[in-house]
């Protein structure tokens, strides 16, 4: 399997932080949603891929390259939008574009032009007039337009009304249409993840706790709704997480159709992603 993005044992140590060896690895041509709690090190480590704050250890290979501060080509392919964007207030979206050709080999005048008519940004408004949503979604037409083959999205939805939003993922399934593309986003609008991502990576306390299909998750994870006795009953490996709530226990279980078979009498319904980070973060093992 060809992948777009490598991270292997992403180490960042602050004072009262460790990212702890982060491994996961997004395959070219899909949609890895990165979850987790706040503080769980999500920015940390986007900041830590982009080479914009020093590691520890730790590797990052973008489509197979290693990722270093010298390789200008590499970083063109590499289109990055974060939650805060910093374009010159006195500019306008057109004027942007002959900024942004003298800086990127591939810029692409027709496709950014297209994608403000699609979006329905102004093109002649100064974006310090711009609203926060006009604002990301300029900022997300520009990491569309200069070549990139890969997209990181740190937050890069949060605050947009769902119209917008759905106009953007629906960018997101375009970009990795022709199955060349990646795109890793970080965000805690999970029914977004579950409308466009091909896998979840979970981090909880600096870690990657869990990396499954969204598929998988949704048609396979499960939560069952147990009685203390037959919470009880349960073995160990049946179950990846518990959490008590008054007198039913939430169980983990990542195959929801054998663990009903075995125990006919407990309810499990379908999980969500959130509540299934609800239960990394919370619960027990
Ligand atoms: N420059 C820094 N110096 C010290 N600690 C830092 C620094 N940057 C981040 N941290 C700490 O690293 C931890 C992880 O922060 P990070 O921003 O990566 O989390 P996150 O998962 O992106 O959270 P959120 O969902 O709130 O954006 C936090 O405890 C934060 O205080």
């Amino acid at each position: 399997m060809n992948y777009g993005i490598e991270v292997e044992n992403l180490t960042k140590i602050y004072p009262n932080f460790k990212l702890d060896s982060v491994t996961f690895q997004v395959p070219q041509g899909s949609i890895m949603g990165l979850v987790g709690e706040n503080g769980a090190g999500k920015t940390t480590t986007i900041s830590a891929m982009l080479n914009m704050i020093q590691t520890d250890s730790g590797e990052i290979r973008i489509m197979g390259k290693k990722m270093t501060d010298e390789d200008v080509e590499l970083r063109e392919e590499i289109g990055v939008v974060f939650d805060t964007v910093n374009f010159s207030p006195e500019l306008t979206a057109c004027r942007l574009s002959k900024v942004f050709s003298e800086i990127y080999k591939n810029w692409d005048e027709r496709g950014y032009r297209e994608r403000l008519e699609q979006l329905k940004i102004p093109s002649d408004k100064k974006i310090g007039k711009f609203s926060r949503g006009m604002t990301m979604k300029l900022s997300i037409a520009v990491a569309l337009s200069h070549g990139a083959k890969i997209l990181i999205l740190d937050e890069a939805t949060s605050g947009l009304d769902p119209i917008v939003r759905e106009e953007i993922l629906d960018l997101f399934l375009e970009f990795v249409e022709d199955e060349k593309r990646t795109v890793l986003i970080s965000s805690h609008i999970t029914s977004d993840l579950e409308k466009v991502a091909d896998y979840i990576t979970f981090m909880h306390q600096g870690k990657v706790v869990l990396v499954e299909r969204k598929d998988i998750l949704i048609y396979e994870y499960g939560i069952a709704r147990c009685r203390e006795r037959e919470f009880m009953e349960l073995e160990k490996t049946e179950y990846l997480a518990y959490r008590k709530r008054g007198l039913q226990t939430d169980v983990l279980v990542s195959d929801r159709k054998k663990f009903q078979a075995r125990h006919s009498q407990i309810l499990v319904d379908q999980a969500g992603i959130d509540e299934i980070m609800l239960l990394i973060v919370k619960g027990e093992r």
